[in-house]
C-alpha cells in the first residue's frame, strides 16, 4: 500500500528522518512511537507531500506521492489544527469537507449523528467557530473530518493528545471498528498504541529502531525500552 525507499530529510545539516526501506501493507494498523523530535511528524508530512524529502521516494499504491495526486482521493489525515478552517463552525467545516469529497449532505448528517458519543455533546450546535473550541475538541473535529472521507489510508498524528480519558477510549474503539483501513497513528501513549495497532514502528533520531507485530508482551517491552 505504502512503500518508503531510501528516504532522507535533514534540517540544518542534521538528518531528522533516514529510512532505508519500509513497506506498509493494506489493512495494517501501524503505531509510530518515538521520543520528542524522533521524526514522526516529519515522516507523516513527507508521506502527505507537505514537505519534500532531500532524497528517496514514497510510493502509495506504487505511485510516487510527489508525482501524482491520485493518493489524495483515498488518503485522509489529521496532523494538527492547521488542517482545520478555524473561522468556520464545525457544521460548516463538515459541510465543506462533504462538498470537497462529493459526499451529499444527507450522508454527512448521518455520519455526524453516528459521532454523538465521540462528540459528547461538545461539538455540534454550539454556535461558535472552530477557533473558539478547546484544543481537545478541535482534535475531535479534525479526526471526525478525516473519518468522514471514508479513506482507505488514515494518518493521525498524536490523536489521543488533549483528549479526555473517556474520549480517548471512544476514539480507540472507533478506530478499532474501522475494518480494512490502513492506518498510521503516532502516539506517546504506549498503552493505547499497543492496544490499537497490529504493528509498532519505533523511531529514534529519524531511524527505525524496532518494527514488530504487537503481542501481549509489546507494551512491557516498549515500557522497558523507554525507561532505559
Ligand atoms: N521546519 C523545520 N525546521 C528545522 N527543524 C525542524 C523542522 N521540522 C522539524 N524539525 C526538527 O526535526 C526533528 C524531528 O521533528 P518531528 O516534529 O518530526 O519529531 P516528532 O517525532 O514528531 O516529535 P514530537 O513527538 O515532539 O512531536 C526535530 O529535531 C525538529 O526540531
Amino acid at each position: 500500500m505504502i512503500e518508503i525507499i531510501n528516504l532522507i530529510k535533514s534540517y540544518g545539516g542534521k538528518e531528522v528522518v533516514h529510512i532505508d526501506h519500509l513497506k506498509i501493507e493494506a489493512g495494517e494498523t501501524i503505531g509510530l512511537v518515538g521520543n520528542n523530535g524522533a521524526g514522526k511528524t516529519t515522516l507523516f508530512r513527507m508521506i502527505l507531500d507537505l514537505i519534500k524529502p532531500d532524497s528517496g521516494e514514497i510510493l502509495s499504491k506504487g505511485i510516487n506521492v510527489q508525482k501524482s495526486d491520485e493518493w489524495k482521493s483515498y488518503t485522509a489525515s489529521y496532523l494538527d489544527e492547521g488542517f482545520l478552517i478555524d473561522y468556520l463552525t464545525p457544521e460548516e467545516y463538515f459541510e465543506f469537507i462533504g462538498n470537497l469529497y462529493q459526499i451529499n449532505m444527507a450522508d454527512v448528517e448521518e455520519f455526524l449523528i453516528k459521532q454523538k458519543e465521540f462528540f459528547n455533546g461538545e461539538i455540534l450546535n454550539r454556535n461558535k467557530y472552530i477557533r473558539d473550541f478547546s484544543k481537545g475538541n478541535q482534535n475531535k473535529v479534525g479526526i471526525a473530518a478525516a473519518l468522514l472521507q471514508h479513506p482507505e489510508v488514515l494518518i493521525l498524528d498524536e490523536p489521543f493528545a488533549n483528549l479526555d480519558p473517556s474520549t480517548q477510549i471512544r476514539l480507540k474503539n472507533k478506530l478499532k471498528s474501522t475494518l480494512g483501513l490502513t492506518s498510521l497513528i503516532s502516539s506517546h501513549d504506549l498503552n493505547h498504541v499497543t492496544d490499537l495497532c497490529d504493528r509498532i514502528i519505533l523511531l529514534e533520531k529519524g531511524k527505525i529502531i524496532k518494527d514488530f507485530k504487537t503481542n501481549e508482551s509489546s507494551l512491557s517491552e516498549l515500557e522497558s525500552y523507554f525507561s532505559e
